[in-house]
Formats: structure tokens, sequence, C-alpha cells
């Protein structure tokens, strides 16, 4: 009987996690193959900056002997409130959402001493019974090294990435290559290496110092042939920002605008996959109309046509009017709109800039045709760019939306 409803709980626990994560488009496991190389500030920084872009985003932190994304966020003490069954996450911002095992002490210095099944049960409940509504980014911070922590992660995510976080010297990178095998292993697919710490602007004489040495995380990203998404420096700013529980996004240092390069390359590589995946993933495509079909002039069409795609499908396609034109404004609507795909005829540079910058991938020199057709063309991979068409009848240039 036992065992019986043993297996029945954890039968329903794999459909609510099942649920919960058909509402997450993408999933990030924050890695390090050593401790203290600063994977949380990493996690809480990709977490805050892509909320700050407004993504919705849920912060998992299952480091069980070392939860840190409290602190660094200025969340101690932050306790877990149930509503019925339901766990309520904080919402550090009203779009980025944070579960901490933290939560679960008494007192924020206490230790939790857990075996494996308890680590593996917490983190199962934390995907199961968390109140995270649809999110599109999921980011887990876990312990250092390859434990329990990551594999669960690994074996209950589908679809789950992995970013690794490493520091430029040998001793870190021989750490991250285990991480890496690991991945292979799980087949948990590496989103990219950041390699943190890496040189130390010095205040007095500006000079660079390699302190832990430098390059390291991009020679081993080229050597397994993975992803670079970029580097942080040393920066007594990020330990200062870390102990009063602020984000680097309240940095004043160029190591706020290379963490916003990091998350823009992130999202540069997540759109690329995408569209590598011929529509299997979801998709939102946004296409200027004028008259039903593709209108040359992305600044001053009349609609925007919105078409949803599952599973290489298009389910839904809806009609929305943009905001009056002005330089950049619909760029950001279009961002805004949570589009991860724009197909356009033409399109000025700036409004291009914005766009990547935002993580919409833009698809330019599109030809004249329903955006039914021009996204079934797409979906196929055989959308035929022409030229960047955007029709100057009204005398200026395109770069100017
Ligand atoms: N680029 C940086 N420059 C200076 N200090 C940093 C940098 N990155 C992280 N730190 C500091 O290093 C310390 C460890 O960072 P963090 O907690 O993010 O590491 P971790 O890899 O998650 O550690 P753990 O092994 O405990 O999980 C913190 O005090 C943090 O503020």
């Amino acid at each position: 009987m036992a065992c019986n409803t043993n297996d029945q709980h954890a039968k329903a626990q794999d459909q609510q996690i099942t649920r919960f994560l058909e509402n997450v488009d993408h999933k990030i496991l924050v890695m390090s193959g050593k401790g203290g190389v600063g994977k949380s500030t990493v996690a809480t920084s990709l977490a805050v900056f892509l909320g700050n872009q407004g993504y919705t985003v849920g912060l998992l932190d299952v480091d069980v002997h070392g939860p840190s994304v409290a602190g660094l966020l200025g969340l101690t003490g932050l306790p877990l409130n149930t509503i019925g069954t339901q766990i309520q996450p904080y919402y550090y911002t009203d779009n980025v959402k944070v579960v901490s095992i933290q939560g679960l002490l008494k007192q924020p210095d206490d230790p939790l001493i857990w075996r494996g099944p308890m680590k593996i049960g917490i983190i199962r409940q934390f995907l199961a019974e968390v109140n995270w509504g649809p999110l599109d980014f999921l980011i887990i911070d876990s312990p250092p090294g390859t434990g329990d922590e990551p594999l669960t992660v690994a074996q209950t995510i589908t679809g789950c990435q992995a970013v690794v976080v490493t520091t430029p010297q040998e001793i870190a990178l021989a750490d991250v290559r285990k991480s890496i095998q690991f991945c292979q292993t799980v087949k948990m697919p590496v989103l990219g290496i950041i390699e943190n710490m890496s040189g130390f602007v010095c205040p007095s004489c500006g000079n660079t110092h390699a302190i832990f040495k430098s390059g390291g995380g991009e020679k081993t990203a080229a050597k397994y042939h993975l992803p670079f998404l970029g580097q942080l420096p040393i920066d007594p700013g990020v330990v200062t920002a870390g102990d009063a529980g602020q984000s680097l996004d309240t940095l004043t240092s160029h190591t706020k605008t290379q963490m916003q390069e990091i998350v823009s390359q992130l999202l540069h590589n997540l759109s690329h996959q995408t569209k590598l995946k011929g529509g299997k993933s979801n998709m939102k495509i946004a296409i200027p109309v004028v008259q039903g079909k593709l209108c040359t002039h992305f600044g001053h069409c009349e609609q925007f046509a919105i078409l949803t795609v599952a599973d290489g499908e298009i389910v839904k396609q809806e009609a929305l009017t943009p905001p009056p034109h002005a330089p950049g404004v619909i760029p950001n609507w279009v961002a805004a709109q949570g589009c991860t795909d724009i197909i356009v005829g033409g399109m000025g540079e700036a409004a291009q800039a914005i766009l990547q910058q935002r993580g919409v991938t833009v698809a330019c020199g599109a030809p004249v045709d329903t955006p039914a057709n021009l996204v079934a063309l797409y979906l196929r991979g055989e959308l035929v760019s022409t030229d960047n068409t955007c029709d100057h009848e009204h005398g200026h240039s395109c770069d100017s939306h």
C-alpha cells in the first residue's frame, strides 16, 4: 500500500512538473566546476537583467549547502509562504520571481544537513508546487560540481540547457571540463561558457592585471566547440554590491555593460537556436502588414500580424495596431509583445540593433506575401531574402525607424 501511495504521489508530481515546464520557454542551469567562481552572481544577474528587458523570469536557488541568491538580492530571511497547496515565490520585481532553499531555514545561518534523496525531493517540489505561472526563463542556481542537485535538474527538467561559469586559471578550467563532460553524459546542451574574474582594472593606474590569468574560458569554449558568452572582470564593486544585497544592474562600472553584453549574446544564441530548429520550438513572429500582405515599410505599416508557432505549426494569428511611428518606438513595441522573430521587407540598422539587443531575430528582405505564407516559408527555411527592400517613397532613411 505504502509503495502504491508513493508511486501515485511521484506520478502526480511528474504531471505537475510537466505542466509547469510546458509554460517555460527557456530553462537554464547555471553551473560551475569549482566553488566561489561567481556562479550565483551570474545566475542572479541573468535573472535581473532579463527581467529588466521585460522577460518573465523565475530564479530558483537549489544550492542546498550554500544558498547565496537571497543574500545577493537582499532577500535574506526570505520566507516560503504557502497558499493552499502552492508555495508562493518571492517577487523581486513584478516579473522576477525567486524561490530559494534559504526560505526553508529558521535562521539565515542555519545549515541544511541533507542527503541525496531529500535534495532530490525538494527540487522536485520546487518545480511541481511553486506558483510560478508561465515563464520566459527559469534560471536555476545549483551548487558547484556535478552532484545530486545538477543531476536532478538535468534529469527532471526536459529541455534544460547549461551555462557554465569559470575563472580563467587552469585549476578552475580542469573542473569546467568535468562540468562539460557531465553535460555530455546527461545530454544537457551547453548554452555557453562565461569567464568571470577575468582581469582586474586597477582603479589607481587604469591598467588591466590578469590576476587569475585571462582567456582560459574562451579557449575552453573553442576547444569543445561551445559558445563563449563573455567575460566579467574582477571588480570590487561586485563584492560591495553582493554584500549589500544589490544586483549588478546597480553598478556604474563597465562590468554592468559587460553583463548586459553577456545577456545579449545569450539571447542571440537562443534566438538562433530557435531558427535552426525549423520552428519546432515555440515562436512568436511579427510581420508588418498593409491590406493583408507584408508591408515593405516597417515603420509605417497599418498593423502587425503576430503569428504564434508551436511545434512547427501556426496555432494563432492576431492583428495588432502599433503605436505612432517615432525613432525606436516600434522595435521596442514589437519586443514588448513577446515576439521572438520578425519578418520584414526592409529595416534600418538602428531598428535592427534594438531588436537584436532585445533578443528578436530579424529576417530581412522578405517578399510581399501573406503572413501565413511567409511564416510557412520561414519555418521550412525557404524564405529567400531579396534585399533590404524598405521603400523610400517617404524620402527618408531606413535608419530613422
Ligand atoms: N567579477 C567579480 N569581481 C569581484 N568579486 C566577484 C566577482 N564575481 C563574484 N564575486 C564575489 O565572489 C564571491 C563569490 O561569488 P558567488 O557567490 O557568486 O560564487 P559561487 O560560485 O556561486 O559560490 P558557491 O561556490 O558558494 O556557490 C562573492 O562575494 C561575489 O560578490
